[in-house]
């Protein structure tokens, strides 16, 4: 399958990292084929989230290439759908118009269609009848579900979600994970995924990237979730899933200063 993402030896450094600043990461390469689910998992600090930001534009490596859509992406702006670590809701806009903001930024307008299209979306995603709430009216699972719902908006045929289930409980992260599993098969979408729960990455993904620590020069490891698909929550507990945590818990130990 073609690669809707490729990121090769890319290299990045905050502040004066063309002048030999410590370099947050070097040498990472990656990429997402159509319709693959990918996460990438790390310690907090390695730079995920600045990653992400590369990919969509907001930031510049100092080397490396990214294409997109199997071309070079110098411009990258708005060609990716992100959905940023926190959910960031326009707080005085309803769900609705919320849900409508990637076609009004995109100078789309607000053609009745997109509002179809949304009223559609909010049925599958168990939000029937909030269109017209407000952020503060929802709750926490409620919000990233709208959230994921305005990226979907976007119609961009990838999606970059930052830990979009991290500030939830355990319990509403569950029920996401099984209504997710269930829309996935559905939503002809690529998605590349942090999160830092292993268990998260395994059931979700078809590959799991492995970010090096920072300043550490390491290449991504890459390792593939030997599941089939369509996924049920209750594959966690098989022996391949079992196996597979091992090893990234392994890795993970590896990569920290405090556990030996
Ligand atoms: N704008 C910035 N200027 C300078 N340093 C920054 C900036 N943004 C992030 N950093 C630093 O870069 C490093 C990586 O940050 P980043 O948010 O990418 O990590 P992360 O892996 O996503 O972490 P977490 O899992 O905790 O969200 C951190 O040390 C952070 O303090």
């Amino acid at each position: 399958m073609a690669p809707v993402l490729s990121l090769q030896d890319a290299a990045f450094a905050f502040g004066n990292g063309r002048d030999g600043g410590a370099r947050l990461f070097s040498g990472l390469s990656l990429n997402v084929r159509e319709g693959e689910f990918v996460s990438v998992i790390g310690a907090s600090g390695s730079g995920k989230s600045t990653l992400f930001k590369l990919i969509a534009g907001l930031l510049e490596p100092i080397r490396g290439e990214i294409t997109l859509y199997g071309e070079p992406a110098p411009e990258r702006l708005g060609k990716v759908g992100y959905m940023p670590q926190r959910d960031l809701l326009l707080p005085w806009r309803t769900v609705m118009d919320n849900c409508l903001l990637p076609l009004e930024l995109t100078k789309q307008g607000r053609a009745a269609d997109g509002a179809a299209e949304v009223r559609k979306l909010l049925r599958l995603f168990g939000l029937e009848g909030r269109e017209n709430a407000y952020p503060a009216e929802l709750s926490g699972g409620m919000r990233q579900r709208v959230a994921f719902l305005r990226t979907l908006m976007t119609g961009r045929p990838l999606l970059l979600l930052d830990e979009p289930f991290g500030a939830l409980d355990a319990m509403t992260k569950r029920d996401l994970h099984r209504w997710l599993l269930g829309l996935w098969d559905g939503l002809d979408k690529s998605v590349l995924f942090i999160t830092h729960d292993l268990e998260e990455a395994i059931l979700l993904s078809d590959r799991i990237y492995v970010m090096p620590a920072a300043g550490s020069g390491e290449p991504m490891r890459e390792l593939q979730v030997p599941l089939p698909r369509p996924r049920e929550s209750g594959m966690k507990y098989t022996p391949e899933c079992v196996a597979l945590r091992q090893e990234l818990e392994q890795l993970f130990d590896a990569q920290s200063p405090i556990a030996h």
